[in-house]
């Protein structure tokens, strides 16, 4: 009970499914205890070093994905499209801020969703929450909805299948910089941010070819380091796939490179705050408008102790009208006690409105809003605005309304396709990345902090 992989098991979690039949709990869980890690601790290392490059102001962090993934759109066609949209973005954004940009997929095991109500109600229906794929089915049948442990095996499964793909395309001449223009291709033409992501694409072919006769070998451009994270919320996943390592001891979640604790499970005498405390990956907490500087500074003291940049992220999703007020003393309060985390905006959670049409949409505009508050609390600081984490697809989806290619409110019914909450779609994402690199251009960080 006491191990780094149980001790939450004394904790109230929040969120957490209720099982109905603890045979099967017992049987999943045990199969996951048996299965490969699914990243290495090596690879969680790197990341913590990436990231403590970011939290110096030396990097850029940019983790994209969707809000849920589920095991029907497991296809090559949709991780391929969230890939090349990154990509896309992290070219945007590395010309613009000439500082390497850390690429995090929120794929692989994003199969898990906290709820604001545990029920659903449907013409006088009531049936318990779809909580992700990891725990019952999106169908509103009584069916569907009942949590099925046997799902955690398929939600390994299919996080197996992603990062194999993942692995193979950054690696296996996919992510080649010198594809720069080929990532544009098959995404719906005509859009602004599309028209100016092929002038960049070709400046930077130019830059190649100029670099080429210059005798530079660009081969080493063939391949991009990406890592996948997730919301570590099913506790009895996590310790199931946590693995000590032989060298050091140490504890790992090898679910994924870095996981995340939720605005709705980051109470600091709750189960995630103990159960992240243990193990060695890289961890981001999100942030609400309701988070009070001492609860920050009590999250910093659990997480990193040792004041080791690198090790934790701070997610804020204040929301666009709040985070130029709630930010600036959290920023302040956790610099003066020593922590230099990364800070990094979630410009959508707190975002969501409900459409005349009764669809959850954010509006482009307020998720640029809050990105510009975030960005403007940071220089105001003199402090590094880390980077973002959003939800976005490689589709032509009608989730959020606004930006280049405006999807109308009347349009959201067209491709509503999320199984949660509403994406960017591929425009909207390139048109993001361009808006942001221009905040970055515009104002360059301060000089980076020196190393500790
Ligand atoms: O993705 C985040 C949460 O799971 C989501 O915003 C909750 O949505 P709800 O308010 O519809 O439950
Ligand atoms: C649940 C999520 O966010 P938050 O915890 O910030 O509400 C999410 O990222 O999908
Ligand atoms: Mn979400």
């Amino acid at each position: 009970m006491n191990s780094p992989a149980d001790s939450w098991r004394a904790f109230p979690a929040a969120q957490q499914p209720q099982w109905p039949d603890g045979e099967a709990l017992r049987s999943a869980t045990g199969w996951l205890s048996a299965a490969p890690p699914l990243v290495f601790a090596a690879e969680c290392d790197l990341l913590r070093r990436r990231m403590a490059a970011v939290a110096r102001g030396e990097a850029v962090l940019l983790q994209g994905g969707d809000c849920a993934e589920t095991f029907a759109r497991t296809t090559t066609e949709a991780i391929r499209g969230t890939l090349k949209t990154l990509l896309q973005m992290a070219v945007v954004l590395t010309h613009a801020t000439a500082l390497p940009v850390i690429k995090i997929g929120r794929m692989a095991g994003q199969y898990a969703k906290p709820r604001s109500s545990p029920v659903e109600r449907r013409d006088g229906v009531e049936l318990p929450s779809y909580r992700g794929d990891a725990v019952n089915g999106l169908e509103f049948t009584a069916e569907a909805r009942r949590p099925d442990p046997a799902r955690m095996r398929r939600m390994y499964e299919s996080s197996a299948m992603t990062l194999n793909l993942v692995r193979a395309l950054t690696t296996g001449g996919f992510a080649d910089l010198r594809q720069v223009h080929a990532w544009n291709r098959g995404f719906v033409a005509g859009s602004r941010a599309g028209e100016r992501y092929e002038e960049l694409a070709g400046e930077i072919e130019r830059s190649l070819a100029f670099m080429q006769a210059c005798g530079v070998d660009t081969r080493e451009l063939g391949t991009a380091e990406f890592f996948v994270g997730h919301e570590g919320l099913l506790l009895d996943y996590e310790s199931a796939l946590t693995r000590a390592e032989p060298g050091s001891g140490r504890s790992y979640a090898t679910s994924g490179h870095l996981l995340w604790i939720g605005e709705r499970t980051r109470d600091l005498d709750g189960a995630h705050v103990e159960y992240f405390s243990r193990v060695h990956n890289p961890i981001a907490v999100k942030i609400g408008p309701s988070a009070t500087p001492d609860s920050v500074l009590g999250l910093v003291d659990r997480l990193d102790p040792r004041r080791e940049p690198g090790r934790l992220t701070f997610v804020v999703r204040a929301g666009a009208d709040r985070v130029r007020d709630t930010l600036p003393v959290l920023v302040e309060k956790v610099t003066a006690e020593g922590a230099l985390v990364c800070w990094v905006s979630d410009p959508m959670h707190g975002n969501t409105v409900t459409a005349a049409s009764g669809h959850k949409t954010r509006s482009f505009d307020t998720v640029m809003e809050e990105v510009r508050g975030f960005v403007e609390v940071h220089r105001e600081l003199g402090t590094h605005p880390g980077g973002v984490h959003v939800e976005l697809t490689g589709d032509d989806v009608t989730e959020c309304v606004g930006g280049g290619n405006a999807v109308l409110p009347e349009d959201l019914h067209h491709r509503y396709e999320t199984a949660c909450d509403p994406r960017l779609n591929h425009a909207q994402s390139l048109d993001l990345a361009f808006r942001l690199a221009e905040m970055y251009r515009d104002r360059p960080s301060p000089a980076p902090t020196p190393p500790r």
